[in-house]
Protein backbone atom coordinates (compact mmCIF):
# COMPACT_ATOMS: atom_id res chain seq x y z
CA UNK A 1 0.00 0.00 0.00
CA UNK A 2 1.27 3.18 -0.99
CA UNK A 3 1.86 5.23 2.26
CA UNK A 4 1.88 9.47 2.27
CA UNK A 5 4.03 11.41 4.49
CA UNK A 6 1.45 10.82 7.89
CA UNK A 7 -1.81 10.60 5.37
CA UNK A 8 -2.97 6.73 4.36
CA UNK A 9 -3.43 6.25 0.55
CA UNK A 10 -5.75 3.18 0.25
CA UNK A 11 -5.62 3.43 -3.34
CA UNK A 12 -3.54 2.35 -5.88
CA UNK A 13 -1.17 4.35 -7.95
CA UNK A 14 -0.04 2.40 -11.31
CA UNK A 15 2.27 4.28 -14.24
CA UNK A 16 2.48 3.83 -17.95
CA UNK A 17 6.06 4.57 -19.50
CA UNK A 18 7.69 4.13 -22.35
CA UNK A 19 9.45 6.13 -25.37
CA UNK A 20 7.17 7.82 -27.38
CA UNK A 21 5.18 5.67 -29.88
CA UNK A 22 5.62 2.56 -27.92
CA UNK A 23 2.13 2.02 -27.51
CA UNK A 24 1.48 2.66 -23.54
CA UNK A 25 -1.64 5.30 -24.11
CA UNK A 26 -3.45 2.68 -26.35
CA UNK A 27 -3.58 0.38 -23.37
CA UNK A 28 -4.34 2.94 -20.38
CA UNK A 29 -8.27 3.05 -21.67
CA UNK A 30 -8.02 -0.86 -21.56
CA UNK A 31 -7.09 -1.00 -17.85
CA UNK A 32 -9.38 1.61 -16.64
CA UNK A 33 -11.99 -0.80 -18.21
CA UNK A 34 -10.67 -3.86 -16.93
CA UNK A 35 -10.54 -2.34 -13.24
CA UNK A 36 -13.73 -0.25 -13.64
CA UNK A 37 -15.75 -4.10 -14.46
CA UNK A 38 -14.04 -5.46 -11.04
CA UNK A 39 -15.68 -2.79 -9.18
CA UNK A 40 -12.94 -0.08 -8.38
CA UNK A 41 -13.16 3.59 -9.18
CA UNK A 42 -10.76 4.62 -11.94
CA UNK A 43 -8.52 7.91 -12.45
CA UNK A 44 -7.18 8.61 -15.33
CA UNK A 45 -4.51 11.10 -16.26
CA UNK A 46 -1.33 12.57 -17.44
CA UNK A 47 2.09 14.05 -17.24
CA UNK A 48 3.60 16.31 -18.04
CA UNK A 49 -0.43 17.58 -17.49
CA UNK A 50 -3.24 16.19 -15.52
CA UNK A 51 -4.25 19.89 -13.95
CA UNK A 52 -4.92 23.14 -15.67
CA UNK A 53 -1.83 24.64 -14.61
CA UNK A 54 -0.18 21.41 -15.83
CA UNK A 55 -2.06 21.15 -18.85
CA UNK A 56 -0.49 24.94 -19.92
CA UNK A 57 2.99 23.74 -18.85
CA UNK A 58 2.65 20.78 -21.16
CA UNK A 59 2.36 23.04 -24.06
CA UNK A 60 5.07 25.05 -22.98
CA UNK A 61 7.13 21.39 -22.32
CA UNK A 62 6.33 20.17 -25.71
CA UNK A 63 6.89 22.82 -28.04
CA UNK A 64 9.22 25.66 -26.67
CA UNK A 65 12.97 25.38 -26.55
CA UNK A 66 14.53 25.92 -23.18
CA UNK A 67 17.12 24.50 -20.89
CA UNK A 68 17.55 21.80 -19.73
CA UNK A 69 17.11 22.24 -16.45
CA UNK A 70 14.40 24.38 -16.86
CA UNK A 71 12.97 21.53 -18.66
CA UNK A 72 13.63 18.98 -15.25
CA UNK A 73 11.95 21.91 -12.92
CA UNK A 74 9.00 21.94 -14.97
CA UNK A 75 8.40 18.60 -15.62
CA UNK A 76 8.18 18.69 -12.00
CA UNK A 77 6.47 21.42 -11.43
CA UNK A 78 3.79 19.84 -13.31
CA UNK A 79 4.27 17.01 -11.38
CA UNK A 80 4.06 18.87 -7.70
CA UNK A 81 0.34 20.33 -8.88
CA UNK A 82 -1.03 16.53 -10.58
CA UNK A 83 0.05 14.71 -7.42
CA UNK A 84 -1.49 17.80 -4.77
CA UNK A 85 -4.90 18.01 -7.02
CA UNK A 86 -5.33 14.76 -8.58
CA UNK A 87 -2.88 11.85 -7.18
CA UNK A 88 -3.09 12.17 -3.96
CA UNK A 89 -6.91 12.93 -3.41
CA UNK A 90 -7.41 10.11 -5.60
CA UNK A 91 -5.34 7.48 -3.51
CA UNK A 92 -6.45 8.81 -0.03
CA UNK A 93 -10.31 8.53 -1.28
CA UNK A 94 -9.65 4.52 -2.26
CA UNK A 95 -9.27 5.42 -6.03
CA UNK A 96 -7.28 3.10 -8.51
CA UNK A 97 -4.79 5.95 -10.18
CA UNK A 98 -3.43 5.80 -13.60
CA UNK A 99 -0.80 8.28 -15.35
CA UNK A 100 0.55 8.06 -18.56
CA UNK A 101 4.13 8.62 -17.27
CA UNK A 102 5.22 10.15 -13.95
CA UNK A 103 9.05 10.69 -12.52
CA UNK A 104 10.60 7.49 -14.60
CA UNK A 105 9.98 9.23 -17.89
CA UNK A 106 12.38 12.48 -15.87
CA UNK A 107 14.98 9.89 -15.64
CA UNK A 108 14.41 8.63 -18.79
CA UNK A 109 14.05 11.64 -20.77
CA UNK A 110 15.79 14.49 -18.87
CA UNK A 111 18.46 12.44 -17.24
CA UNK A 112 18.94 9.25 -19.81
CA UNK A 113 18.11 11.31 -22.96
CA UNK A 114 19.47 14.46 -22.69
CA UNK A 115 22.01 13.94 -20.15
CA UNK A 116 20.98 15.67 -16.60
CA UNK A 117 23.18 14.75 -13.78
CA UNK A 118 20.98 11.79 -12.13
CA UNK A 119 21.86 13.04 -9.07
CA UNK A 120 19.87 16.46 -9.65
CA UNK A 121 16.80 14.29 -10.54
CA UNK A 122 17.44 12.29 -7.65
CA UNK A 123 16.85 14.93 -5.68
CA UNK A 124 13.98 16.68 -7.03
CA UNK A 125 12.31 13.15 -6.60
CA UNK A 126 13.09 13.11 -2.94
CA UNK A 127 11.75 16.97 -2.79
CA UNK A 128 8.57 16.78 -4.78
CA UNK A 129 7.74 13.17 -3.83
CA UNK A 130 9.34 11.70 -0.75
CA UNK A 131 6.83 9.15 0.33
CA UNK A 132 4.94 8.68 -3.05
CA UNK A 133 5.63 5.49 -5.57
CA UNK A 134 3.53 4.21 -8.18
CA UNK A 135 2.19 0.59 -6.38
CA UNK A 136 2.77 -0.77 -10.42
CA UNK A 137 5.27 1.06 -13.49
CA UNK A 138 3.97 -0.76 -16.62
CA UNK A 139 6.97 -0.32 -19.22
CA UNK A 140 6.03 -1.16 -22.73
CA UNK A 141 9.21 -1.54 -24.59
CA UNK A 142 10.01 -1.70 -27.98
CA UNK A 143 12.48 -0.88 -30.47
CA UNK A 144 12.91 2.52 -31.44
CA UNK A 145 12.35 2.04 -35.35
CA UNK A 146 8.81 0.07 -34.55
CA UNK A 147 7.91 3.10 -31.98
CA UNK A 148 9.33 5.27 -34.66
CA UNK A 149 6.79 3.84 -37.57
CA UNK A 150 4.12 3.90 -35.01
CA UNK A 151 4.52 7.87 -34.60
CA UNK A 152 5.01 8.18 -38.14
CA UNK A 153 1.76 6.92 -39.23
CA UNK A 154 -0.12 8.69 -36.66
CA UNK A 155 0.78 12.49 -35.61
CA UNK A 156 2.94 15.44 -36.57
CA UNK A 157 4.98 15.24 -33.74
CA UNK A 158 6.01 17.73 -30.68
CA UNK A 159 9.77 18.76 -29.46
CA UNK A 160 10.72 15.32 -28.12
CA UNK A 161 9.23 12.93 -30.76
CA UNK A 162 11.47 14.59 -33.45
CA UNK A 163 15.08 14.20 -31.41
CA UNK A 164 17.21 11.92 -33.48
CA UNK A 165 17.18 7.65 -32.57
CA UNK A 166 20.65 7.90 -30.46
CA UNK A 167 18.24 10.39 -27.86
CA UNK A 168 15.69 7.46 -27.85
CA UNK A 169 18.03 4.66 -27.57
CA UNK A 170 19.39 6.58 -24.80
CA UNK A 171 15.88 7.27 -23.21
CA UNK A 172 15.38 3.40 -23.58
CA UNK A 173 18.37 2.33 -21.90
CA UNK A 174 17.51 4.46 -18.96
CA UNK A 175 13.95 2.86 -18.78
CA UNK A 176 15.42 -0.37 -18.91
CA UNK A 177 17.97 0.05 -16.32
CA UNK A 178 15.07 1.60 -13.57
CA UNK A 179 13.08 -1.68 -14.39
CA UNK A 180 16.27 -3.50 -13.28
CA UNK A 181 16.90 -1.07 -10.49
CA UNK A 182 13.16 -1.53 -8.78
CA UNK A 183 12.41 -5.20 -9.97
CA UNK A 184 9.58 -4.88 -7.40
CA UNK A 185 7.19 -2.33 -9.21
CA UNK A 186 7.98 -2.57 -12.93
CA UNK A 187 6.70 -4.94 -15.02
CA UNK A 188 8.50 -5.01 -18.60
CA UNK A 189 5.90 -5.43 -21.17
CA UNK A 190 7.03 -6.42 -25.24
CA UNK A 191 5.28 -4.26 -26.59
CA UNK A 192 5.58 -5.63 -30.52
CA UNK A 193 3.62 -8.47 -29.29
CA UNK A 194 -0.12 -7.48 -30.69
CA UNK A 195 -2.32 -5.20 -28.54
CA UNK A 196 -4.79 -8.15 -28.12
CA UNK A 197 -1.34 -10.26 -26.24
CA UNK A 198 -0.93 -7.74 -24.64
CA UNK A 199 -4.07 -6.90 -22.96
CA UNK A 200 -3.65 -10.88 -21.83
CA UNK A 201 -0.29 -9.70 -20.49
CA UNK A 202 -1.93 -6.94 -18.61
CA UNK A 203 -5.05 -8.65 -17.20
CA UNK A 204 -2.49 -11.43 -15.24
CA UNK A 205 -0.64 -8.37 -14.12
CA UNK A 206 -3.91 -7.00 -13.00
CA UNK A 207 -5.20 -9.10 -11.28
CA UNK A 208 -2.06 -9.97 -8.73
CA UNK A 209 -3.19 -6.81 -7.96
CA UNK A 210 -6.59 -6.95 -6.96
N1 LIG B 1 0.99 -3.48 -30.00
C1 LIG B 1 0.73 -2.67 -31.02
N2 LIG B 1 0.74 -3.11 -32.26
C2 LIG B 1 0.48 -2.29 -33.31
N3 LIG B 1 0.22 -0.98 -33.21
C3 LIG B 1 0.20 -0.47 -31.97
C4 LIG B 1 0.44 -1.27 -30.82
N4 LIG B 1 0.35 -0.48 -29.73
C5 LIG B 1 0.06 0.76 -30.18
N5 LIG B 1 -0.05 0.77 -31.53
C6 LIG B 1 -0.34 1.93 -32.38
O1 LIG B 1 0.80 2.79 -32.33
C7 LIG B 1 0.42 4.17 -32.30
C8 LIG B 1 1.06 4.85 -31.07
O2 LIG B 1 0.48 4.27 -29.89
P1 LIG B 1 0.27 5.12 -28.57
O3 LIG B 1 -0.29 6.47 -28.90
O4 LIG B 1 -0.45 4.26 -27.61
O5 LIG B 1 1.78 5.28 -28.11
P2 LIG B 1 2.38 6.03 -26.86
O6 LIG B 1 3.43 5.17 -26.32
O7 LIG B 1 1.31 6.44 -25.94
O8 LIG B 1 3.02 7.30 -27.56
P3 LIG B 1 3.27 8.77 -26.92
O9 LIG B 1 4.07 8.57 -25.70
O10 LIG B 1 4.03 9.51 -27.96
O11 LIG B 1 1.92 9.38 -26.66
C9 LIG B 1 -1.10 4.17 -32.29
O12 LIG B 1 -1.55 4.40 -33.60
C10 LIG B 1 -1.48 2.78 -31.84
O13 LIG B 1 -2.71 2.34 -32.37
C1 LIG C 1 6.47 13.19 -17.74
C2 LIG C 1 7.60 13.49 -18.68
C3 LIG C 1 7.39 13.49 -20.04
N1 LIG C 1 8.41 13.76 -20.87
C4 LIG C 1 8.19 13.75 -22.33
C5 LIG C 1 7.94 12.40 -22.89
C6 LIG C 1 7.04 12.63 -24.07
O1 LIG C 1 7.84 12.87 -25.21
C7 LIG C 1 6.31 13.93 -23.69
C8 LIG C 1 4.89 13.66 -23.29
O2 LIG C 1 4.17 13.22 -24.38
P1 LIG C 1 3.14 11.98 -24.31
O3 LIG C 1 2.72 11.85 -25.74
O4 LIG C 1 2.03 12.43 -23.44
O5 LIG C 1 3.83 10.80 -23.80
O6 LIG C 1 7.01 14.48 -22.60
C9 LIG C 1 9.66 14.08 -20.37
O7 LIG C 1 10.58 14.37 -21.15
N2 LIG C 1 9.86 14.07 -19.03
C10 LIG C 1 8.87 13.80 -18.14
O8 LIG C 1 9.09 13.82 -16.90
Amino acid sequence: MTQGAGIKLKGKFITFEGIDGAGKSTHIGFVAEFLAARGKTVVSSREPGGTPLGEKLRELLLHEKMHLETEALLMFASRREHIAQVIEPGLARGDWVLSDRFTDASFAYQSGGRGLERAKMEALEAWVHPHLQPDLTLLFDVPLEVARERLDATRTLDKFEREQAAFFEKCRGEYLRRAAQFPGRFVVIDSTQTIPAIQAQLSKVLEKLL
